[in-house]
């Protein structure tokens, strides 16, 4: 059977022949030429994964490990069809939304004494603990909820026969490189199979799989089973927000036709060919951005391979958008329902 292309090699074939996404090299060099002086802000290191969010994990042991596992198999879908009617989650007198109102439930359930972070107990929860667990403190609840259900059984049951019930397991099978980790992750757990055909060729985004690689590497500090000689081989992640954002500061640009679908907020399938341009293009453009600060840091005689890759560009682009929320409210984001971002 043929192989999909990797998520780099997919994303320079859909850029190529893309025909309602635009990557403006233009806008690439001046968004590079605005973040040359962020590189070294602490938005943009791995220490801000911990230091820059209260609900992640902050000790680095097997707990946090399994924690981002958990965190990262429920990371998509939180986008709400109206943005003043939203799922909510309170955690110690604060409210959180989108992934973060996630990762508060999660929380508020471990200090509930619910272990919510083992595949013993997530492999065989019922619909109505898992609706509780991460209920909204609105009426409104956290989109998928019995797709999240279904997943958490499948992979917790996968997780307890073939790893030990810990993914912990697999970090250290992937013998410290991450694309073995990534390999190992979509070969033995279907929901993290992130992949599409776009102009008759198998192509693949993996944004979950690279993403629970790169919280992984963050949550390790870099260090021990965590210390991932390839983490530069990763992508950014083709999420909702990146696009949103590379738009807004001029990196890329959609075509008419489909900024005004965006507009009307027409909803996308996984696997549309406009679908694809959007999350195929944003990974080219944050690619051609990376090597472009590289490369300004390279005329400045400084190697900066070590501080600048697509997994910290990503954390920080996506901060970023999240706190340019009303900044960008004139770039819609596009709207799919699905399990892989
Ligand atoms: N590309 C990219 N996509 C990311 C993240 C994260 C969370 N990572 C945080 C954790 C540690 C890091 O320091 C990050 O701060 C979630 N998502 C995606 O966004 C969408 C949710 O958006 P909203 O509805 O606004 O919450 C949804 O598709 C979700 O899958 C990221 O980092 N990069």
């Amino acid at each position: 059977m043929e192989a999909f292309l990797s998520p780099k090699d997919s994303a320079r074939f859909i850029a190529e022949s893309s025909q309602d996404v635009l990557v403006e090299e233009e806008g690439v060099r001046r968004v590079a030429e605005a973040l040359f002086d962020k590189v070294s802000a602490k938005e943009f290191s791995l220490a801000g994964w911990k230091s820059l969010h209260e609900l992640n994990p902050q000790a680095v042991s097997d707990d946090a490990v399994n924690w981002v596992f958990l965190a990262d198999t429920l990371n998509f879908s939180f986008w709400s069809e109206h943005e003043d009617c939203k799922c909510l989650v309170k955690y110690r007198g604060k409210m959180y939304s989108g992934y973060w109102a996630l990762c508060a439930a999660i929380n508020r359930a471990l200090d509930d004494g619910i272990p919510i972070t083992s595949a013993a107990y997530y492999a065989t929860m019922t619909l109505e603990q898992v609706r509780h667990v991460f209920r909204s403190d609105t009426d409104v609840p956290m989109p998928l909820i019995e797709e999240r259900h279904r997943i958490l059984k499948e992979t917790g049951t996968i997780l307890l026969e073939k790893f030990g019930g810990s993914f912990v397991t697999c970090v250290k099978m992937s013998e410290k490189s991450a694309q073995k980790l990534l390999r190992i992750v979509v070969e033995n757990f279907p929901s993290y199979r992130d992949e599409a055909t776009f102009k008759g060729k198998k192509v693949s985004f993996y944004k979950r799989a690279q993403i629970l690689v790169a919280d992984t590497w963050s949550s390790l500090e870099g260090k021990g089973d965590g210390c991932f000689s390839d983490i530069s081989s990763l992508t950014i992640f083709a999420d909702y927000r990146i696009p949103q954002v590379l738009v807004h500061l001029g990196a890329m640009r959609y075509s008419d036709e489909l900024m005004r679908k965006l507009r009307e907020g027409v909803m996308f399938h996984s696997g549309d060919q406009q679908e694809v341009e959007i999350r195929g293009c944003s990974i080219w453009c944050c690619g051609l951005i990376c090597d472009h600060l590289l490369e300004l840091y390279k005329r400045k005689g400084q190697n900066m391979s070590e501080r600048i890759n697509a997994v910290l560009l990503d954390y920080y682009l996506w901060d970023y958008a999240r706190d340019h929320r009303e900044d960008m409210k004139e770039i819609p984001i596009h709207r799919v329902r699905c399990i892989y971002y």
